[in-house]
């Protein structure tokens, strides 16, 4: 295994091959190829949203890191824009009834929260030019985790993800759950309104504070101590605004790895509802695509456990038959299913600005 710095992380991305894991945050960038014969270097890779499934994890043979790309990208390119036929799976309608079937079973049972998705497929003309989009991610979303992870059968998940699962550096552990989501606007009166509603939203705080007490209850018995801020704060990503609470703590058994932490974080009410279970169950039962690899965790987590995670939305899985893009939201009972629809295209929309079809949705 080989380890360098880089003085360009601009240059890690231009250099990203199909097969590469590569993952761009506020703070680094890291390019890892090939795969090593010994297990001796990080692990990379991706956990799938189902738990039970096979993890695509490698040793790869080369890392690369460098500083924080965002420090290096100018204003975004003029966007290339992507030629393609664009086919909503399923249909609008049919994921609205979705959700109302989801608000009957919140309302009746022991099911408290569940995160439903669909999906957008994408038929284009042209190979994709990976680099740009990843280049044009990066550049719109430059608090988040912009990422392309290998997965079977050569295809790659892409996106710029703004939710971290769980960092571990010695025994700093930290964990930025989101939950909750309003659409950003064109009109920047309008754009802070939908901030203040969010703010403001008991629904979206009530959907919030699911994810936070999960979170916390996991890690505690992890950690000597753990810090949880008693309210959400208001982020905002190129399409949405979300609610946000960052989570720290002081690991209690330094042999705990930062993949053993998102091992026991994942799925979160963040992607999936609560209880995990019933949640699960209503997705099985509701959705009518597999997730694969979407809302899985993907990250890095060195020799001495060292590591981090993020949770894999704002995504598309790219394949030899085009890009299939994911988005979800979280149900709750007093959601309305045209505004669960409104919110799933706004976070459509990040990907879609990557690559130049922003106005699409
Ligand atoms: C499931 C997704 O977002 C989750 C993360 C943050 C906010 C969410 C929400 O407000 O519904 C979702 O729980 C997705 O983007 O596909």
């Amino acid at each position: 295994m080989t380890t360098a710095r880089t003085a360009r992380a601009c240059e890690l991305l231009d250099h990203y091959r199909p097969g590469a894991f590569l993952l761009a945050t506020p703070d680094h960038t890291l390019l890892a190829t090939g795969e090593a014969s010994a297990a001796d270097g990080p692990l990379v890779g991706m956990l799938p949203f189902d738990i039970d499934r096979p993890a695509h994890l490698l040793t790869p043979a080369h890392t690369t890191w460098a500083g924080p790309v965002h420090d290096e990208l100018g204003p975004p390119d003029p966007l290339p824009l992507t030629r393609c036929r664009m086919r909503p799976e399923p249909e609008p309608a049919v994921f609205e009834a979705g959700v109302a079937d989801a608000v009957r079973a919140l309302n009746g049972g022991d099911l408290r929260k569940v995160v439903l998705a669909r999906t957008l497929r994408l038929d284009l003309d042209e190979p994709l030019d990976v680099p740009t989009v990843l280049r044009n991610l990066a550049a719109d979303n430059p608090t988040g985790y912009t990422f392309a992870v290998p997965l079977p059968g050569g295809r790659t998940l892409i996106g710029a993800t703004p939710e971290m699962l769980v960092t571990r550096r010695g025994r700093t552990v930290v964990s930025n759950p989101l939950a909750g989501t309003m659409p950003r606007d064109a009109d920047p009166e309008a754009d802070q309104a939908n901030a203040a509603t969010l703010l403001a939203s008991g629904k979206d705080r009530r959907e919030h504070a699911v994810v936070i007490d999960y979170v916390a209850d996991t890690l505690r018995p992890f950690c000597r101590t753990l810090t949880v801020p008693d309210a959400p704060s208001l982020i905002g990503t190129s399409a949405v605004w979300q609610l946000s609470t960052r989570i720290t703590g002081e690991l209690a058994d330094p042999e705990v790895t930062a993949l053993d932490l998102a091992r026991a974080l994942h799925p979160t009410p963040a992607i999936c509802g609560t209880p995990t279970a019933e949640a699960r169950a209503a997705i099985d039962r509701i959705e009518s695509f597999d997730r694969g690899f979407y809302a899985g965790a993907l990250g890095w987590c060195d020799a001495d456990g060292d590591g981090e995670w993020y949770i894999g939305i704002r995504s598309a899985e790219l394949s030899a038959d085009g890009l299939l893009l994911y988005a979800g939201a979280g149900i709750m009972p007093d959601s309305r299913p045209a505004s669960e629809l409104a919110e799933t295209s706004a976070k459509f929309r990040t990907l879609l600005r990557g690559m130049g079809l922003g106005g699409a949705l």
